[in-house]
């Protein structure tokens, strides 16, 4: 597998007036769908986080992993993935990770300030929150393209609808040589929507459909934007989910956070019939994504045995 010199499409998403109905919008949608048909992935260009934000979310980040052991795993969670994860599993030793769920809910968020400081962090909840705030209207954005470029309107509120969010605040430990670690083996997200947000230390690939490792290297105003397999079930197909890994060179740490869509308890995953025809038969029978991940998901490798096709599909 080979070449290093392909790039992932970048969108801008700064436009002034980035309003259904336009032509700009029109025209960032064709991209949107270009790039998620063919990549399932791409830079977003999107200046509503501030400067002094970009920085703040990193810097509480740092703050929450440098706290002791005994602390973070305050916040352990039966579920995989959704509390705290750490450095101790043999397959991704330099991985830790903190999930937040329901990370739209303000007062979920202060809970768990109060768990790890006593005392509460305000700095942190406010900061996490107003990363919420702003990323979630790119998320929102992206989804609603998808939905309109797929013509399938009508769905608009049932699916924007259907999802929680859900926050993680991941570090990946400097490697003890100059070999190339692994951080996180390749897998695909499980969720509707991933966007990304890194520190200056690069690491994230994607695997192209032809079998290629694109390396990501974004700036302070970009965000990777990847399709998770419940809506590449949802949209039959046509949008793909990309396989993904970290791969961890140098001597800095790297903090990425992670927004993930992610559907609600018991919502049930179809594909509207619209996109269901003879040229497109339906690849994945109606699935709960609670019941999926709870049927093969190994926190250890963060891959899932039975993948969506060995779970659902046709
Ligand atoms: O740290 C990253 O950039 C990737 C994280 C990731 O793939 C995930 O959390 O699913
Ligand atoms: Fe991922």
């Amino acid at each position: 597998m080979g070449s290093k010199n392909i790039k992932l499409p970048k969108i801008n998403f700064s436009h002034e007036d980035l309003k259904p109905d336009t032509l700009v919008w029109n025209q960032v949608k064709s991209q949107v769908y270009k790039a998620l048909v063919e990549y399932g992935c791409f830079e977003a260009f999107f200046d509503k986080i501030p400067t002094n934000l970009q920085k703040s979310i990193f810097e509480v980040s740092q703050e929450f992993f440098d706290l002791p052991l005994q602390t973070k795993l305050q916040n352990i969670s039966t579920k995989p993935f959704y509390g705290y994860v750490g450095q101790y599993h043999p397959s991704i030793p330099l991985f830790e990770s903190m999930g937040i769920i329901d990370s739209n809910i303000p007062h979920k968020v202060e809970k768990y300030t109060q768990l790890l400081w006593l005392q509460g962090n305000p700095s942190f909840s406010k900061t996490i929150q107003s990363y919420l705030e702003q990323l979630s209207k790119l998320d929102q954005t992206i989804r609603r393209m998808i939905v309109e470029s797929l013509g399938v309107e009508k769905y608009m509120d049932e699916h924007m609808n259907s999802t929680n969010y859900r926050l993680r605040l991941m570090k990946y430990k400097e490697p003890q040589s100059d070999e190339t670690k692994i951080g996180l083996h390749a897998h695909t997200d499980k969720n509707i929507v991933t966007i990304l947000y890194q520190n200056q230390v690069k690491g994230l690939e994607i695997l192209t459909k032809d079998g290629q490792w694109i390396n990501v290297d974004p700036t302070p105003d970009t965000f990777t934007v990847m399709i998770g397999d419940s809506l590449h079930a949802w949209t039959n197909g046509r949008m793909h989910a990309p396989f993904h890994r970290v791969m961890m060179r140098g001597n800095e740490a790297r903090y990425s956070i992670g927004l993930f869509s992610i559907p609600k308890a018991r919502y049930i995953i179809k594909a509207p019939k619209e996109l269901v025809d003879e040229d497109h038969p339906l690849l994945f029978k109606p699935f709960d994504y609670h019941k999926f991940l709870s049927f093969g998901y190994t926190e250890e490798d963060m891959k899932c045995d039975f993948a969506l096709k060995a779970y659902c599909g046709v």
